[in-house]
């Protein structure tokens, strides 16, 4: 039987590669839903290739504008919610959460509570609502299938023993980002296009400028801890500038199980939905005498204070996290616009940080609540 999958997010860049995928394997997926928030002309374009019953498009006006297309065959449901409503579909098996941001949280909740499988490339919806999101799928019984490439490897290298007690530390790698060797002064003067330059992945913007400041491994490290029980200390982060070692295991006897594989999205993508099973694919392995060699070093953390921040805020706990990730999306918007420089990036976050007292064990409304007084403080 085909697995019937809705894709939020469909026109970003996780959502387009998802798709590229299940076009190679029409006989095992099937698309229902897909979203986007205002590119409808790319709407369109999957619409008539995929089929979907339904499409979900945030933006009203666009929604609109997507009337002009002639899609009949397909309902539209616009708006905000029309995120919760697609996810929750009776005739939808598997979720892949592909929206970026925030907005990944409320919908993500829905479909565990529903009872779906999610493959989950949102990593901010862990970070801001980690424990909820952990308890909606406790509760089910739905599972979590990773799709962020270190915790898709960390998922993989687990596969027969996940018990915390049982792992030493997981290694998460980080690229280092397109500044990796750059000192404090040159990363005064950084562009926005040079941010955006990603050594090794081709990604939205917005986690392109997380790996550069690396909050991307910061949100990641939290991600970690909710996904895999993990405590702070059991997770560290090395650079590895080669982006081959996708994350590390090290169990309590000292072996370590490390994930390997090319640098292309569409390998932990493919994993996630058609885990449990694994399906041949023709993106093929490495050359490993060909591969120039594999290094590991150490973050320097005065450098990229993003990523002392994240760990700060998973320490702190509580509201803390949805902070730091409501003040990285402002801050990387508002860095995008050109209206504040790459260092003051971090600055902002602590400076939000620094103004909220931490609330812990809140519920999604509390965290709702923190997100949107953060985002209106600091717009
Ligand atoms: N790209 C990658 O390789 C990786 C991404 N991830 C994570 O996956 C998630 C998606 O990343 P990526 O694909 O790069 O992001 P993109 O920016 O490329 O795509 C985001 C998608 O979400 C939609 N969207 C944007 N804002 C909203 C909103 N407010 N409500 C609903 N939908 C919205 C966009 O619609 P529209 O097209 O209209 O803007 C688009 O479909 C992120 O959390 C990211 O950290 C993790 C690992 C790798
Ligand atoms: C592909 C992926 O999972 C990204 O999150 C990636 O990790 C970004 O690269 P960095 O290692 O530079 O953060
Ligand atoms: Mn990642």
């Amino acid at each position: 039987m085909k697995k019937r999958i809705a894709i939020l997010g469909s026109t970003g860049s996780i959502g387009q590669q998802a798709l590229n995928v299940i076009y190679q394997y029409a006989e095992n997926f099937e698309v229902v839903a897909l979203t986007t928030n205002r590119n409808v002309e790319l709407l369109a374009q999957q619409v008539k290739a995929f089929h979907p019953s339904y499409v979900g498009i945030v933006d009203t006006e666009s929604a609109r504008e997507f009337g002009n297309y002639g899609l009949s065959d397909t309902e539209v449901i616009s708006g905000k919610d029309c995120l919760v409503k697609l996810a929750t579909l009776p005739e939808v098996d598997l979720v892949l959460v592909a929206v970026v941001g925030i907005a990944g949280l409320e919908p993500t909740i829905a479909a565990l509570e529903a009872g779906k499988n999610v493959a989950l490339a949102n990593k901010e919806s862990l970070v801001a609502g980690g424990h909820l999101v952990m308890e909606a799928a406790r509760k089910s019984g739905s599972r979590i299938i990773p799709v962020d490439s270190e915790h898709s490897a960390i998922f993989q290298c687990m596969a027969g023993c996940d018990d915390p007690r049982r792992i030493n530390r997981v290694y998460l790698t980080a690229s280092g980002g397109p500044f990796r060797n750059y000192t404090k002064e040159d990363l005064r003067h950084v562009t926005v296009n040079e941010a955006l330059n990603h050594p090794n992945w081709k990604m939205g913007k917005k986690v392109t400028i997380d790996s550069a400041t690396l909050m991307n491994k910061g949100l990641e490290v939290i991600e970690a801890h909710w996904l895999f029980g993990l405590s702070i200390e059991q997770i560290k982060v090395v650079i590895h500038p080669q982006s081959i070692v996708h994350s590390m295991v090290e169990y309590i006897d000292g072996s370590i199980i490390a994930q390997m594989g090319k640098t292309d999205m569409r390998l932990p993508i493919l994993y996630a939905l058609s885990w449990p099973e694994r399906l041949e694919s023709t993106i093929g392995g490495l050359d490993l005498a060909a591969m120039e060699p594999l290094t590991f070093e150490m973050p320097d953390f005065d450098r990229f204070p993003c990523l002392a921040l994240a760990y700060k805020a998973l320490e702190i706990g509580g509201t803390m996290p949805a902070v730091l990730n409501a003040a990285d999306e402002v801050a990387v918007e508002k860095f995008l616009k050109g209206e504040i420089s790459f260092m003051e990036i971090p600055v902002m976050i602590e400076q939000a940080m620094k103004s909220h007292k931490a609330i812990q064990n809140p519920d999604l409304n509390t965290i709702l609540r923190v997100d949107h007084s953060i985002r209106r403080q600091l717009m």
